[in-house]
């Protein structure tokens, strides 16, 4: 096991690659099961989710390489073999190994999903779905049993906005018998990436990106090659730091549209951003004013950001808000921010920052994938140096992120843990 840790204060240039999206990749993995042939993902970034589901579809007999960013996953030995718990409970998105198995081989035993804990995440809506395409499920000893004699396309209205429900489903309906509608379907750019990869597999889906998105079911699903979107949550992040500590940074393979949340926010707040077709190019600003922020369904500002943001925010001028509406509990980085000197009050489903504070190093631990992300932003921001464990969240979802850190400039490495800090991990 490791930990990270950073001396702050540096200025930062230069430039930094974004990696495929964590996001769309954890689904679009799981949708090559429906192929009657190879499919070939290009671009994927180097996380160890990506490396779970890989062994996942293992497990139930794929052949899968993965090289160079390029997974190739011939689906054609797979077999409906249960994945009851074990590496299933160690990625939240897990969970589309369901839709995908439903909609291949009309069953699926599957242990509950892991991921982040954000608070309450529920899969009622997923489960839903299914069943209004004629799954029978049952929830058993902590695996979910699904089961149909045949899948059949069905009105579907999401009670609440779900992007892995509508992904989910999606991966379902394509071979069901008949038209299904999602109704009140999430509109985020990687249920888009995922319907362009079905598409390309012969899918029929029309509406992926509104809020409705039409399906018309068919028999036979075959191979193809899809190069996955730049990750938005991975460019956002680099883009806050840039904010903080930027003397000029470009944010290169990203797609400026999808993060158009964010940059109305930092330009609020006075930073720079200047944007072109695929890069974004951001330096801080001399004075930070303090904004609110609301987290929200796409296009709104990503709860994914939130984390990184809060950490951002400590250095305006004034009081800032940020209230997450997707996830109630989503503030265990906020005790960190604390111990490094922030000044934050969490009431209810809001942080309340006050600034400007200047940051102090401190050891620190990473309880999830974003505050994680939130805490090497405010390392690279601090006075000394900060040692962040709970390494392991953070490289679930970002590529080399040591490495791309450095190449802008932040003085960062890894070391390993000493025993005595093995034993306080356990123990914790
Ligand atoms: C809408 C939204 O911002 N989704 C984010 C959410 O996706 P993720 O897929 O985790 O969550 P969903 O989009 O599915 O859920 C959105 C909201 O609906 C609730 N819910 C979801 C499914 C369900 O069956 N029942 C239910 O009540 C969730 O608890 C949550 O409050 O976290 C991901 C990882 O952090 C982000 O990348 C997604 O952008
Ligand atoms: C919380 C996240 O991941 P997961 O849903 O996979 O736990 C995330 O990507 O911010």
């Amino acid at each position: 096991m490791e930990k990270i840790k950073i001396r702050g204060g540096r200025p930062l240039k230069g430039t930094v690659k974004i990696s495929g999206a964590k996001n769309s990749a954890v689904a679009l993995i799981p949708a090559s099961i429906l192929a009657e042939s190879p499919v070939t993902i290009e671009g994927l970034p180097e996380i160890s989710d990506v490396e779970i589901l890989k062994d996942l579809l293992e497990e139930i007999g794929g052949r899968v390489t993965l090289n160079n960013h390029e997974m190739t996953i011939d689906p054609t030995t797979m077999t409906s073999m249960p994945l009851p718990n074990g590496k299933v409970k160690k990625l939240r998105a897990s969970y589309y190994l369901m839709g995908a198995m439903l909609g291949r081989f009309k069953k699926a035993v599957i242990g509950l999903p892991g991921g982040c804990h954000l608070g309450p995440r529920p899969i009622d809506q997923h489960i839903k779905g299914f069943e209004a395409l004629g799954a029978e499920v049952t929830n058993e000893q902590g695996a979910i049993y699904l089961r149909a004699e045949e899948l059949r396309g069905a009105r579907i209205y999401l009670d609440v906005v779900s992007v892995g429900a509508t992904i989910n489903i999606m991966l379902a309906a394509v071979r069901a018998k008949g038209k299904t509608i999602i109704e009140n379907a999430a509109k985020e750019p990687e249920i888009i990436d995922v319907a362009t990869l079905l598409s390309n597999m012969g899918a029929k889906i029309k509406g992926a990106g509104t809020d409705t998105i039409r399906i018309e079911g068919v028999e036979h699903l075959s191979g193809c090659r899809h190069t996955i979107i730049p990750d938005r949550i991975e460019a956002g992040t680099y883009m806050i730091l840039a904010a903080a500590q930027g003397d000029g940074v470009l944010i290169d393979n990203v797609i400026p549209n999808h993060l158009e949340s964010l940059i109305a926010k930092l330009q609020e707040m006075g930073v720079f951003v200047e944007t072109s077709a695929d890069q974004v190019f951001i330096s801080r600003a001399s004075q930070y004013n303090p904004v609110d922020v609301k987290t929200l369904v796409y296009p709104g500002f990503p709860t994914d950001l939130q984390q990184p943001m809060t950490t951002l925010l400590t250095m305006a001028e004034g009081t800032s808000v940020v209230t997450d509406t997707i996830y109630s509990a989503r503030f265990k980085h906020i005790d960190e921010l604390r111990r490094m000197n922030a000044n934050i009050k969490v009431e209810g489903r809001s942080a309340i920052i006050t600034g400007p504070v200047p940051l102090e190093g401190a050891k620190v631990k990473a309880s999830d994938l974003r505050a994680g992300a939130s805490l090497l932003i405010a390392g690279a921001m601090a006075n000394g140096i900060t040692e962040i464990t709970g390494v392991e969240h953070i490289d679930r979802g970002y590529s080399h992120v040591v490495e791309k850190l450095q190449g802008i400039g932040v003085d960062i490495w890894r070391e390993k843990l000493t025993e005595q800090e093995m034993k306080q991990v356990e123990q914790s």
